[in-house]
């Protein structure tokens, strides 16, 4: 079978409001940072898929004789992609020899990636691969690397499948699919999700997928094309954590206190809609201090629930404190326990106080960051550097011309070569 060679790209995201209640049926606002996964896929001959995962130290090679195996003999081309088939699972699972147990991060990532080539490729002849993904965003840490894989996944496997066309755009060097195939490998992506997660809401897959900021309800996905630009801090507290192991916690505390936790969902659901009309406003009259006192304490009042529904983690106390004590407002952002937290930075907050406040949460042996969130939707109408920035902003996925020389002085080169060591 012929493919055609693939370089994908799709953005990480933070969660601003609605981690965990989102995976019950409440809103929750999610937006893509400037932090990217990108993902090589290239046709070889050697009758073996190849795949190299360098962030997670994960290099494997199977014959396709073998792979064949492992197709399920009913299995065809499925439409309903709100479900895992349970019989390709159980086969990978046996495949990768763990049957029974939870699957480490080796083995989550293979996992995901033979059962979505599988999916796609399955019902005809399996083509020798190499894929090679190497991500910007730290791995298990709350911005959604998981999506960002799936999504890179989806969107190139279905791409050198021919299930979707592989649009190129001389203007900025990436083009972008249409609604139609994006909600495909949005949906194959949330497969690719589930694999990782085991209950994933869809709202981590949509944002890589789309881009931007985005309201979530029960798989419903609103871009929110009017948003001010907001500058924050992201800390990484280095506190290992699994999305799946915290979902499952929440899910336990709810189900065990189920008067005392419903009414914590729907508080979190009302800071999602309140933080969505306090953005709204900001971008329809002049900003106030009032705007940003309003987000300021949504984050401290999110941060509260959260730990009540018991994914907070002293590291995130800390980071809270430490922040404070400079005047800023910090919540957990994605799964929680660990992980990265997110700080709100004022129009007026110095870059004096901003790099002391860096300095302490590196003082505690955190990873922190300065980046901005939101801000206008257009691309068009840019200088090509200007472009470029703004994809890595709003990023939706991408698929991203393969001569490195075109992207040469941009953000993206040092990392487009280091991928391309593995192609
Ligand atoms: N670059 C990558 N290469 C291979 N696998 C990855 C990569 N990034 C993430 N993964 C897979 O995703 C898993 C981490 O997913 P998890 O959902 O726990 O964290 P996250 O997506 O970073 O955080 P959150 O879901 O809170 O946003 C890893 O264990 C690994 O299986
Ligand atoms: C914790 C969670 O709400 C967000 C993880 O980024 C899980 C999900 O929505 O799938
Ligand atoms: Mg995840």
């Amino acid at each position: 079978m012929q493919v055609r060679d693939v370089l994908v790209s799709a953005p990480g995201k933070a969660i601003l409001h609605g981690e965990h209640a989102v995976v019950h049926g409440k809103v929750a606002l999610a937006v893509s940072l400037n932090l990217r996964s990108y993902l090589c896929l290239k046709a070889t001959t050697g009758g073996n898929l190849c795949v190299n995962l360098p962030n997670i130290d994960t290099f494997l090679s199977w014959d396709l004789s073998e792979l064949k195996h492992v197709i399920p003999p009913v299995s065809g081309r499925r439409d309903e992609l709100k479900l895992l088939d349970p019989d390709l699972v159980r086969r990978l699972r046996e495949f990768v020899g763990v049957t029974n147990g939870n699957l480490n991060t080796s083995q989550m990532a293979t996992l995901s990636f033979l059962y979505l080539y599988l999916s796609v490729f399955g019902s005809g002849e399996l083509p020798s691969l190499t894929v090679s993904v190497w991500s910007e965003l730290p791995t298990g840490a709350g911005l959604g690397s998981s999506a960002a894989y799936s999504v890179c996944l989806a969107a190139a496997l279905l791409c050198a499948s021919g299930a979707i066309s592989s649009p190129l755009n001389d203007w900025d060097h990436t083009a972008r699919w249409c609604q139609e195939e994006l909600e495909l490998i949005n949906s194959w992506a949330f497969q690719g999700e589930m694999i990782i997660h085991g209950n994933p809401s869809g709202v981590d897959n949509a944002v890589g997928t789309w881009g931007g900021m985005l309201r979530f309800l029960a798989g419903k996905i609103i871009p929110l094309s009017r948003v001010p630009l907001l500058r924050i801090l992201l800390t990484n507290t280095k506190v290992p954590r699994s999305t799946k192991v915290l979902v499952s916690r929440v899910k336990d505390k709810i189900n065990k206190f189920p008067s005392i936790m419903a009414p914590v969902l729907d508080s979190v659901d009302a800071i999602s809609c309140t933080c969505e009309k306090v953005l709204s406003e900001m971008t329809s009259e002049p900003i106030t201090g009032e705007h940003y006192n309003a987000l300021e304490e949504l984050f401290d009042i999110n941060q509260h629930h959260l730990n009540v529904m018991g994914v907070g983690h002293p590291a995130l106390d800390t980071l809270c404190r430490v922040t404070l004590a400079k005047g800023l407002h910090s919540k957990l952002t994605g799964a929680g326990g660990g992980g990265c937290g997110i700080t709100l930075l004022r129009p007026e907050t110095s870059s004096a106080v901003v790099q002391a406040t860096v300095q302490d949460l590196k003082d505690c042996g955190f990873d922190c960051w300065e980046t901005s969130i939101g801000g206008p939707a257009r691309t068009r109408g840019r200088t090509r550097e200007r472009a470029v920035q703004m994809l890595r902003i709003k990023g939706t996925v991408s698929m991203v011309q393969i001569d490195i020389n075109q992207w040469k002085g941009s953000d993206s080169s040092h990392l487009i070569s280091r991928l391309m060591v593995f192609c």
